[in-house]
C-alpha cells in the first residue's frame, strides 16, 4: 500500500506490460498536485454552480468576457508584499519569456479595457468565470487552482457601483438557499486608512504595503504586525492610532475618530443607505478591520463570511480606482469582486444545501436484433432532431443489461426496435417509472 495517498510520485510505480510486451511504468493517474479532475458527478455540481453565477450576471445585465489563463508575468508584479505575488505560478517559456498562470482575473480585465480604449463605451459591466492558479509549497496540502467568478463595473466612480455588486452576490446566495442568517458581508473603506496615514504624514507610496500588512491582522501576532508596520518607517504613535481605528465598532464611532468631512464616512454612509434600497441591509455590517489582501483596492472593500466562523472568506471585492493607470491606462475608476468555487461548496455541505444532481436522459434506444442496429440509429436521430435526449445502445446487449443501464442513467423511457414493429415503422415504448408500454409510429413519437 502506498503511504502517499495513492500517488505514484515518490514511490516507484508498478511495472506493467504494453502491447509490445515491454515493461512500462504505469503512469500516475492522479491529476498534478493541487489540481482536480472533474468527473461527471463533479462536473454536474460545477455546472450547477457556474450556471447560477452566469444567470445572476445575466440578470444584472453584465457581459461575459474571458482572457488567457497564461499572461505575461509583468501583469502581476506588484511590490506591496502580497501573498498572491509570493505564490505566483510563473516560469520562463520556451521563447525565454517570463509568463505566469493568472492568480486572479482583475489585471487581465484591466489589460483588456486598456486594449479596447475608446472603442468601448463606459460604463462597462463585465463578468468572467476563470481558473486561477498559485504555486504554493504542498506542505500545506492546499489546492493550486480554483475557479473564480468575477463581476466588475468599469467607469463608475459612485458607490452605487459597489452597492450593485453586493446586490448581485446577495441575489446569488438567495438563489441557492443561503440566507442572511448563514452569511454576511463585512464592509469598510480603505479611505479610512488613507485618511489616517495622511493625518500622520505617511507617504502615499506606502499605502498598498500598509494595507497588505494590516490584512494579516487576524493571521499573525499583533507584535509582528507592529514590527512590519514599523519597518515601513511609520512612527509607533501612528501605528497605535492605526490599530485603534481598525477596532472601531460603528460608523458613528468612526466619524468621531476621523471627523465627518472625509470621503470614507461619506462613501460608507451612502453604501448603507443604498443597501436599504437594494433590500439587503440585513446582510451587511461595518467592520473597520476589513482591508482585503490585494494592494490595488482604494476605497470600499467587502468580504462575504459565514456567520458560524468555520470557513475562510467566501468572496471579496472592492474599488480599485488606480489599477488602470498603473498599467499606463487612462484614469478610469473601477470596482469588482472575486468569488471562488471552493469555500461556497464547503458552506453548502455544512448547510445541507448541496443539490442532488443525477444523470438524466429521456430515452434509451435499443435494437432487439443485431441487424436492427441501423434502425435504432434512425430512431435515435429522429428523437434527437426533436430535441429529445437519447442514450443509444451501441452494441448487441441482453435486455437485462439494457434495463440495468436504463436505471443507472435514470432514463425515462426505453425505446425497443423490434423486427415486426419496425416493418410498419413502429417501435415499442416502455415508460420506466410506471411500466406503461405501448407501440407507436416513429414519426408520432414525441
Ligand atoms: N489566487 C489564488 C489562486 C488559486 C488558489 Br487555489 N487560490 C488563490
Amino acid at each position: 500500500t502506498k503511504s502517499n495517498g495513492g500517488r505514484s510520485g515518490s514511490i516507484v510505480a508498478p511495472l506493467v506490460a504494453n502491447e509490445e510486451g515491454e515493461e512500462v511504468q504505469k503512469i500516475d493517474v492522479n491529476p498534478p498536485k493541487g489540481t482536480r479532475d472533474f468527473a461527471p458527478e463533479d462536473m454536474r455540481l460545477r455546472n450547477w454552480l457556474f450556471n447560477h453565477f452566469k444567470e445572476v450576471s445575466r440578470l444584472f445585465g453584465y457581459e461575459e468576457v474571458d482572457y488567457p489563463v497564461l499572461e505575461t508575468e509583468a501583469l502581476f508584479i506588484r511590490k506591496a508584499g502580497e501573498e498572491i505575488r509570493d505564490q505566483l505560478y510563473c516560469f520562463e517559456d520556451r521563447g525565454k519569456r517570463r509568463v505566469a498562470l493568472r492568480p486572479e482575473l482583475t489585471p487581465s480585465l484591466a489589460r483588456l479595457v486598456i486594449q479596447k480604449g475608446k472603442s468601448v463605451s463606459l460604463p462597462l459591466k463585465w463578468f468572467a468565470i476563470g481558473q486561477c492558479w498559485r504555486y504554493e509549497r504542498m506542505t500545506r496540502g492546499r489546492r493550486r487552482e480554483h475557479y473564480q467568478w468575477n463581476m466588475d463595473i468599469i467607469g463608475v466612480p459612485q458607490v452605487t457601483a459597489e452597492a450593485e455588486l453586493i446586490s448581485s452576490i446577495v441575489t446569488f446566495f438567495k438563489r441557492i438557499g443561503i440566507t442572511a442568517s448563514d452569511v454576511g458581508f463585512k464592509v469598510s473603506s480603505r479611505k479610512v486608512l488613507q485618511e489616517m496615514l495622511r493625518k500622520y504624514g505617511v507617504p502615499e507610496t506606502l499605502f498598498g504595503r500598509v494595507c497588505i500588512i494590516i490584512d494579516k491582522i487576524e493571521k499573525i501576532p499583533i507584535d509582528e504586525i507592529k514590527k512590519e508596520l514599523g519597518s515601513t518607517g511609520i512612527s509607533e504613535d501612528a501605528i497605535e492610532q492605526l490599530l485603534q481605528v481598525l477596532s472601531v465598532k460603528s460608523l458613528d464611532d468612526l466619524e468621531d475618530v476621523l471627523g465627518g468631512a472625509g470621503e470614507a464616512i461619506a462613501d460608507l454612509k451612502q453604501l448603507f443607505s443604498l443597501a436599504e434600497k437594494f433590500g439587503y441591509s440585513e446582510w451587511i455590517q461595518f467592520d473597520a478591520s476589513v482591508v482585503r489582501g490585494l494592494a490595488y483596492y482604494t476605497g470600499i472593500v467587502f468580504e462575504g463570511f459565514d456567520r458560524k466562523g468555520n470557513l475562510r472568506a467566501i468572496c471579496g471585492g472592492g474599488r480599485y480606482d488606480r489599477l488602470l493607470p498603473t498599467y499606463g491606462g487612462d484614469d478610469i475608476p473601477a470596482c469588482g469582486f472575486g468569488f471562488g468555487d471552493a469555500v461556497i461548496v464547503e458552506l453548502l455541505k455544512e448547510k445541507n444545501l448541496l443539490p442532488e444532481l443525477g444523470q438524466e436522459v429521456e430515452n434509451i434506444v435499443c435494437a432487439l436484433e443485431k441487424d436492427l442496429q441501423g434502425a435504432a440509429a434512425t430512431v435515435a436521430t429522429t428523437l434527437r432532431s426533436k430535441g429529445q435526449t437519447v442514450d443509444l445502445v451501441l452494441e448487441s446487449k441482453p435486455l437485462k443489461w439494457v434495463f440495468k443501464r436504463a436505471a443507472r442513467i435514470n432514463a425515462r423511457r426505453l425505446i425497443l426496435v423490434g423486427k415486426t414493429e419496425w416493418e410498419d415503422g413502429s417501435v415499442s415504448v416502455k415508460v420506466l417509472s410506471s411500466g406503461e408500454q405501448f407501440q407507436v409510429k416513429l414519426n408520432d413519437l414525441e
